[in-house]
């Protein structure tokens, strides 16, 4: 369980980032953060791995207080909620196999992991994670020569071998096309489903959003504006959450058109 008690974060620069949030994300919820660009998305997002730090309240993971952590134990937490980036974060002059079992750095070592001493369970691990992602035969090729879908599977992949309880995404797809977005939504719900995870994701996309939410959190200038399950939400809430009306660049479209109208990506 993740819980925000009062939680604010002011940057040195004076921006209040988050303003007294209070909020409970269970175990197992898939939960989508969405907000106008500076409405404090990723500030929310990557307090839980303490990316950024807040400066007052109690932000609980798992029965401990994370604001108060120290390095060692700050790296614990770091190994229980894997990232997800827009950028893919994935070293493109090594091969996917390997990019996946930099998950296990923080359970291996990492001398080991420099090494590429891994454990044959760590291997077989990071194989399977592959698998479930679908691109297990990229697995000994240069990630450099992947598309963006399929190296955000990879990031997904690796993700999933760090095998953490909670697993942050900020903005996973908006780099992708619309096709592509879909297939790797979908293949990021099923594997945090299947593995139990508490999954929380950026999107600013309304539809993408409203396809793939157990629950919608809204944000508007740093406040906590809305939180409800998706079966509440309605055209009305993203209106409320936006301060203004939807307009069509709000969302990515629809899926089996674009399949028609453009040549989806390879994956
Ligand atoms: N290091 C920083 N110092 C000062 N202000 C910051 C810093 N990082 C973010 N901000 C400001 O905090 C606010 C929230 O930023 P944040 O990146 O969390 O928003 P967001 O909702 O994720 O937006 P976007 O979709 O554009 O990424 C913005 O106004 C941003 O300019």
């Amino acid at each position: 369980m993740i819980e925000f008690k009062n939680v604010s974060l002011v940057y040195p620069n004076g921006h209040e980032g988050l303003k007294n949030i209070d909020l409970t994300i269970n175990r197992g919820e898939f939960v989508v953060i969405v907000g106008m660009s500076g409405a404090g998305k990723s500030t929310l997002i990557r307090s839980i791995n303490r990316m950024v730090t807040p400066t007052s309240g109690e932000l609980i993971v798992d029965n401990e207080d994370i604001l108060k952590l120290k390095e060692r134990n700050l790296r614990k937490l770091r190994t229980n909620v894997g990232m997800i980036f827009q950028s893919y974060n994935i070293v493109k002059r090594i091969s996917v196999l390997r990019n996946v079992l930099a998950g296990r750095l923080g359970h291996t070592g990492t001398l080991r992991s420099l090494l590429g001493m891994f454990p044959q369970s760590d291997l077989k691990l990071a194989m399977s994670n592959l698998e479930r992602v679908g691109i297990e035969e990229k697995a000994y090729i240069r990630a450099s020569n992947l598309s963006g879908g399929q190296q955000q599977r990879v990031s997904i992949a690796r993700a999933l071998t760090q095998q953490p309880k909670v697993i942050l995404a900020d903005e996973p797809v908006a780099s992708l096309d619309p096709p592509t977005s879909h297939k790797v939504m979908k293949d990021l719900k099923r594997v945090s489903k299947e593995d139990g995870l508490t999954t929380i994701v950026n999107l600013h996309f309304i539809d993408m959003a409203m396809e793939y939410a157990d629950r919608i959190i809204g944000l508007r200038n740093g406040e906590l504006v809305f939180d409800g399950p998706i079966e509440e939400v309605t055209e009305l809430t993203f209106e409320e959450i936006y301060g203004r009306p939807i307009k069509e660049d709000d969302l990515i479209g629809n899926e089996e058109k674009m399949d028609e109208e453009t040549q989806p990506e390879q994956i």
